[in-house]
């Protein structure tokens, strides 16, 4: 089984994560998308970070039965901040019979050198890169990497937030069912 890792804080996730996750599965090199849910990007403040419990359950929501989809919690129970390499150690010794790339924006793929034991990452797992915009997509690290030309929305989990905090809706930037959710309970108010 291939599986593509798409990982992510995804607080909250949204539509533009949607159309990637969905462009890739669609594109057949992977037989499933996991959503890696991180609690702590390891290069991020953790302000303003919902609860890790409740942006996994907003993905359930946003993927409904969709199988093409899976949606892991895998990093809850490794130490904090969230590694990748970390993570992929543990997955694939986990699932020794996968076999398991990387789902990334070229912005990210621009920063991997800042990412712990990238060498490691670029030298055993291959990635999917697609491009976003003011990030050329190029590798220059040697990694095996395949270039795709996805849709994008140009919205970040950030603009959501800050959205929210203005009172303005969330129709259409995230799905129905995360909109609800996100409404009842009062989040990033
Ligand atoms: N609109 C988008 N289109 C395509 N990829 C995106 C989009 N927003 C985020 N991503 C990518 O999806 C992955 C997970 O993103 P993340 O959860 O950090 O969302 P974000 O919207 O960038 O969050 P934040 O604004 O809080 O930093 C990252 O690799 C990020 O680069
Ligand atoms: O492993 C690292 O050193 C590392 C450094 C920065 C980011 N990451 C991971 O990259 C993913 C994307 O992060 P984010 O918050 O931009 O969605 C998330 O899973 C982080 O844990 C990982």
């Amino acid at each position: 089984m291939n599986i593509g890792l798409y990982f992510g804080s995804f607080n909250p996730v949204h539509t533009g994560h949607l159309i990637i996750a969905s462009y890739v599965a669609n594109l057949k090199m992977t037989d499933q998308v996991w959503f890696v849910v991180s609690p702590q990007n390891p290069l991020k403040k953790a302000h303003s970070l919902l609860n890790e419990y409740d942006r996994l359950n907003l993905i359930h929501l946003a993927i409904d039965e969709d199988d093409r989809f899976k949606v892991s919690d895998v990093e809850f129970k490794l130490p904090k901040p969230s590694y990748t390499i970390d993570t992929l150690t543990y997955l694939q010794e986990k699932h020794p019979k996968y076999t398991f790339s990387l789902i990334m924006g070229s912005d990210s793929f621009q920063n991997l050198t800042r990412w712990k034991n990238y060498e490691l990452l670029v030298k055993n797992y291959p990635f999917i890169i697609y491009e976003r915009e003011g990030f050329p997509v190029e590798d220059t690290l040697g990694a095996q990497c395949t270039f795709v030309k996805a849709p994008l929305l140009n919205i970040s989990a950030t603009d959501i937030r800050t959205m929210i905090k203005e009172g303005m809706s969330l129709k259409y930037v995230v799905p129905e069912k995360v909109k609800e959710e996100i409404e009842k309970n009062g989040y990033y108010k």
